[in-house]
């Protein structure tokens, strides 16, 4: 898998063959039944077709391996099925800039559902499922840990749409618009809660020891005083955010989702549940 490693993944082979590549063949099987009914559809009204695109949300705790699933499920689905135009985003873009969130007090709580524009989520949703040409989305940076100003992504009439985040299964706070009335298939990373701690603690400890010396990093401050201040930090941000916000808002939404991926120690897949009604 070089194209993995080449994006900084290392994934396990056995799962790749035993659960990734079957799971990309079930999700084919759900992406030709939508083209094939709406082919038979738009024949019966007697309009011309447009490409919907399938799309498949990803959702599960922030440090879950969910960009990391979204990105392999693309490589392999274009390996797989190489007429196909498979495009991948996350939602995080649709958080609202760190200035607006100061401004609501909204901090301390990025990532909840009230951190989201959920209406422009739902716009941009609604005019890529419509085929609208190209589809613009505002981009959030790791690196800078806000969103970058005049940046978009652009969403282009894929076959197939991949969408990560840990938004996506939710409801939002006032009830009327709901993302995943978009998706036609959901998978839901799972994975202990403790586990899931210490993937977020090893990451954090991997972006403190690159970019120590990249002064433009949002980590670059904190990769540059003493480990165990850094450390407790980021154990603070996990139990009173990130900890909380699983607990809350995103395991609730677990049993919505088609597939559920439960990943335990290494990232190993140990159990895979499929919701056939
Ligand atoms: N299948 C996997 N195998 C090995 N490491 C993984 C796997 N999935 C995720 N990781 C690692 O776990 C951490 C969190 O993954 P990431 O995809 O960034 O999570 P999320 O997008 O849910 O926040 C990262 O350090 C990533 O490299
Ligand atoms: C931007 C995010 C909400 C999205 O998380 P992701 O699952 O993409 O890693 C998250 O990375 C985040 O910034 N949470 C706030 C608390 C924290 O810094 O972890």
């Amino acid at each position: 898998m070089t194209d993995l490693a080449a994006l900084g993944d290392v994934i396990d082979m056995n799962d790749v063959n035993e659960i990734y590549i079957p799971l990309v063949k079930f999700l084919h099987l759900f992406a030709q039944h939508k083209k094939m009914l709406s082919q038979l559809q738009s024949h019966f009204i007697g309009v011309d077709e447009i490409n919907h695109p399938f799309i498949i949300g990803i959702s599960g705790s922030v440090a879950v391996g969910k960009s990391t699933t979204a990105r392999l499920l693309q490589i392999l689905l274009k390996r797989c099925y190489s007429n196909l135009h498979v495009q991948l985003m996350t939602t995080d873009g649709f958080l609202y800039p760190n200035s607006e969130l100061e401004k609501r007090r909204l901090m301390s709580r990025k990532g909840f559902p009230e951190s989201y524009n959920m209406k422009l989520l739902c716009d941009f949703l609604s005019d890529v499922t419509s085929g609208k040409e190209n589809v613009y989305y505002p981009l959030y940076s790791q690196e800078l840990s806000d969103i970058v100003p005049g940046k978009y992504g652009i969403i282009s009439q894929p076959d197939v749409l991949i969408i990560e985040g840990i938004n996506t299964l939710q409801l939002p706070p006032n009830g009327v618009v709901v993302t995943s009335d978009f998706f036609d298939c959901s998978i839901y990373i799972d994975a202990n809660e403790d586990i899931i701690e210490n993937w977020f603690m090893d990451r954090f400890k991997h972006l403190l020891k690159i970019n120590k010396n990249n002064p433009e990093n949002f980590y670059y401050d904190w990769a540059n005083e003493p480990l165990n201040v850094a450390v407790d930090r980021a154990e603070k941000i996990w139990q009173t955010v990130d900890l909380v916000n699983l607990r809350e808002y995103i395991a609730p939404t677990k049993s919505r989702a088609n597939v559920i991926l439960h990943k335990s120690h290494g990232h190993r897949i140990d159990r895979i549940y499929v919701r056939h009604y």
